[in-house]
């Protein structure tokens, strides 16, 4: 594969929870790259730090010392580099989470709209590309109904259709089939295979879930907050 754009610089990354007898190092001077069109696994034991290092890409979570670079720009050195997180999480990152993290009064177009209104776009914008992201995912004809009267797999269409509403290139996603059997957990990671290329974005998943890890370009595995193997 090409090698594309390198959206994800992280460079001598640690991050320490608590100080003195409470101390636990989460990450030790763990350093990623990741480039476009990238679909790569955090892997590890529970308590490994993978959550960690997702939230501090996502620009959830502030590394104690480090540099972030995300898409070309500095977002973190030392301090974070922008006043607005928010915004710079909207312009830049799409989540993925579980599929129960959509919001249960909204129908599932509203669900994927939503991100485009705190965004600043208008109702018709929002409301066209949220119909075309789900027409993409082919979960188009679900686009009226509540997340409660959804199938998991159509949950989870509806979940990275929300991801993707403000075209972010990093697309950062926390068990994204755990709750998905072995056929459909393999279709969505087909489909986040080629979103991935199409869209010149990159994909990164912390997962337990076997039955995916050949849908990887690369495998990561993290132990004690060290990166063990960032090989393909
Ligand atoms: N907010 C926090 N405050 C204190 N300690 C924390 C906090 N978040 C994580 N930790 C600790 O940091 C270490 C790494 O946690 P992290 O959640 O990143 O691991 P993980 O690999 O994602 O685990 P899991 O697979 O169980 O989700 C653990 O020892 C955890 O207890």
């Amino acid at each position: 594969m090409a090698i594309g754009d390198l959206l994800i610089d992280v460079q001598q990354v640690a991050k320490h929870y608590g100080e003195g007898e409470t101390r636990v190092d989460a990450l030790r001077e763990v350093n990623l790259q990741v480039h476009a069109g990238e679909v790569i696994a955090l892997l590890g034991p529970s308590g490994s730090g993978k959550t960690t290092l997702l939230n501090i890409i996502g620009c959830i979570v502030a590394p104690s010392t480090g540099r972030v670079e995300l898409d070309g720009e500095p977002v973190f050195d030392g301090h974070w580099l922008r006043g607005d997180l928010r915004k710079l999480r909207l312009d830049k990152i799409g989540f993925i989470f579980q599929a129960h993290n959509l919001l249960p009064f909204l129908t599932a177009e509203e669900n994927v709209s939503v991100v485009l209104d705190l965004a600043g776009q208008s109702q018709a914008v929002g409301k066209a590309r949220a119909r075309e992201l789900l027409d993409y995912l082919e979960v188009g004809h679900r686009a009226p109904v509540k997340p409660s009267h959804l199938s998991g797999g159509e949950a989870q269409r509806v979940a990275i259709a929300r991801a993707l509403a403000n075209r972010p290139r990093i697309i950062l996603a926390d068990e994204p089939t755990a709750a998905l059997d072995s056929k459909r957990a393999q279709l969505v990671m087909d489909l986040l295979r080629k979103l991935a290329a199409e869209q010149e974005a990159c994909i990164v998943t912390v997962t337990h879930d076997e039955k995916i890890f050949d849908r990887f370009d690369r495998l990561i595995h993290l132990r004690d907050g060290r990166l063990e193997d960032a090989g393909a």
